[in-house]
């Protein structure tokens, strides 16, 4: 018996099939692919693309998205630190539990303290959390803007917006890292490519 948070007498319960024999009924091996980055870098985009490169090729994937997690688990929380970081904690937990169920898990968020994200790295052993930073420079983000967002935060509308006024801590040791090449942001289709090498190379595409 032990006692885990605010829970107490609690005990593991195990299950006879577990993560390997899903994995073996994929085909793959269940993990993390968590994209980091400045609101408009991309993160939703790379997501959406790389799980349907995945998809089409016979492999099961599942989006986390911060913005659709934020109409439903998550629609309790601010975007004030100690929100943003229950919003990664939570985001990291649920993603754990996808990798457990064998699927590639995308959880795409801005997750911008190092702390949060190292923290969910630490949930998942075995180097099954893969972090995938888009490098993006914030005037390339401000300039898209596609939601307006930027223009409210410069004007002081919207206060403690990533980028503006409130930090971004850029990851130091992360699997990925995509980048403007020749001052060019690399297509959707590309950055998805990257990341599915990388899946490849390191055997997340085989059980
Ligand atoms: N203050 C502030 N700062 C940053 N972003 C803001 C803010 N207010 C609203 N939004 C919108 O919320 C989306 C980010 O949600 P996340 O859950 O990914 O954020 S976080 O990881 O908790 O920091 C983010 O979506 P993306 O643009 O897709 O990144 C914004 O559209
Ligand atoms: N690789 C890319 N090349 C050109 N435009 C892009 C690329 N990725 C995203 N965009 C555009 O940039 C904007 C922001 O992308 P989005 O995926 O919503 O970013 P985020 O989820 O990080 O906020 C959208 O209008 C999208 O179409």
């Amino acid at each position: 018996m032990s006692n885990i948070g605010k829970s107490t007498n609690i005990l593991w319960h195990n299950c006879p099939i577990g993560q390997s024999d899903r994995q073996k009924l994929l085909g793959q091996k269940g993990c993390v692919v968590w994209i980091t980055g400045l609101s408009g870098s991309g993160k939703s985009t790379l997501a959406c693309a790389l799980s349907r490169e995945l998809h089409y090729s016979g492999y099961l994937t599942y989006v986390l998205d911060g913005d659709n997690l934020r109409h439903g688990l998550n629609r309790d929380l601010s975007f004030k630190a100690e929100d943003r970081a229950e919003n990664i904690r939570r985001v990291g937990e649920v993603a754990k539990l996808f990798a457990d169920a064998g699927i590639i898990c995308i959880a795409s968020l801005i997750s911008p303290y190092r702390r949060d994200r190292d923290a969910c790295r630490a949930l998942l052993p075995d180097s099954k959390f893969i972090e995938v930073f888009i490098d993006l420079p914030l005037k390339i983000c401000e300039a898209r803007d596609p939601k307006g967002l930027y223009k409210l935060a410069r004007t002081g509308k919207i206060k403690g917006f990533t980028g503006i006024d409130d930090p971004y801590e850029p990851p130091v040791n992360g699997e990925i890292v995509i980048k403007m090449k020749d001052g060019e942001c690399p297509s959707p289709k590309a950055m998805a490519k990257q990341v599915l090498c990388y899946l490849e190379e390191n055997g997340f595409l085989q059980a």
